[in-house]
């Protein structure tokens, strides 16, 4: 078997999980792209020196030819088309090439539903900071996928970030927290850069300082041992002035907030896998 990881559908998240294996060491050279759009072939080919794009609308048998021979296929299509591509690419899979899906909300059960018998399949929740190998990825391992299968794909995936793995019933609150989970840090930085424009900051120095600020305090949790709450209180002197603006969070019912949006991603997911069957 070769070492060759198949991207199929590499937009923002397999772009992303792509980045960040080659940054930690991946060869290029065993790396295929497919994509629908010839441009953005080139745009990843020109990105990601040395590996292979190949996009649809030039050859229509993309997919099976990116296929064909890899060791890893990672599916990064939206979740409607993931069972169509599955189904696409299961002649030109060998019993022992891993299948794994990025997809939220579609089911191991769908996914080995829509493949060769046998074949061994794992599902996966990553995020985007995968990109600078910073990501989260959990793992869940279908049924026909072997301990080894299981080993060699978090080898894998450890160059885009922490793997950890959840069994299946979990993965909708996983993504529901590390999955949609950097959309919201970037909320909280662009409302923060509007809220220093409200108190009279210029635009461009508002978004400087909360890009910088978000980035700098990520960069302080992700330290071994942090801890959110502890380093929240080393920044609140007594009666100074966050007390005042985290006790106006609470009065104001953010963390309430927080876990009716983290709930409303969840349920979402659910709802989503109930559509596809
Ligand atoms: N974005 C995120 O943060 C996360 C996304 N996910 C999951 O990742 C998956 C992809 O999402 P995302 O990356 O955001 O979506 P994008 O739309 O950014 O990427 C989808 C990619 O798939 C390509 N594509 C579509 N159909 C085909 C096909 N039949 N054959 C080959 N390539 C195809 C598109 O090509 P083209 O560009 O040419 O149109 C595009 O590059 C989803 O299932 C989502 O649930 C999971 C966790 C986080
Ligand atoms: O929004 C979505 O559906 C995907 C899954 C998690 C992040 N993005």
């Amino acid at each position: 078997m070769s070492n060759r990881i198949a991207f199929l559908g590499c937009g923002s998240m397999n772009e992303a999980i792509l980045g960040g294996l080659l940054k930690a060491g991946t060869d290029p050279g065993d790396v295929v792209a497919t994509v629908r759009r010839a441009e953005r072939a080139s745009e990843l080919a020109g990105r990601y020196q040395g590996i292979t794009a190949i996009a649809g609308e030039e050859e229509p048998d993309n997919n099976r030819q990116a296929a064909k021979g890899s060791a890893v296929v990672i599916l990064g299509v939206k979740p409607v088309g993931i069972t169509d591509l599955a189904r696409e690419i299961s002649p030109a899979l060998s019993p022992d090439t891993v299948v794994v899906s990025v997809a939220a909300a579609v089911s191991i059960a769908q996914l080995e539903a829509a493949l060769p018998a046998g074949q061994p399949v794992i599902r996966t929740m990553p995020n985007t900071p995968a990109k600078l190998g910073r990501g989260v990825v959990s793992v869940s391992p279908g049924t026909h996928c072997t301990p080894e299968q299981l080993q060699l794909v978090k080898d894998i995936l450890r160059g885009a970030g922490t793997v950890v793995e959840v069994p299946e019933e979990q993965v909708d609150a996983l993504s529901a927290i590390s999955g949609s989970g950097p959309a919201y840090a970037f909320y909280l930085a662009e409302a923060m850069a509007n809220a220093g424009e409200e108190l009279g900051l210029d635009r461009e120095l508002s978004l400087l300082l909360a890009r910088e600020t978000v980035a700098g305090a990520g960069l302080m949790l992700a330290e071994p041992g942090a801890n959110p709450a502890a380093l929240r209180k080393a920044v609140t002197s007594p009666n100074g002035t966050t007390e005042r603006a985290i006790a106006t969070f609470d009065q104001q019912g953010i963390p309430a907030i927080i876990a009716a949006g983290a709930k409303a991603a969840a349920d979402r997911a659910a709802e989503i896998t109930k559509q596809l069957g």
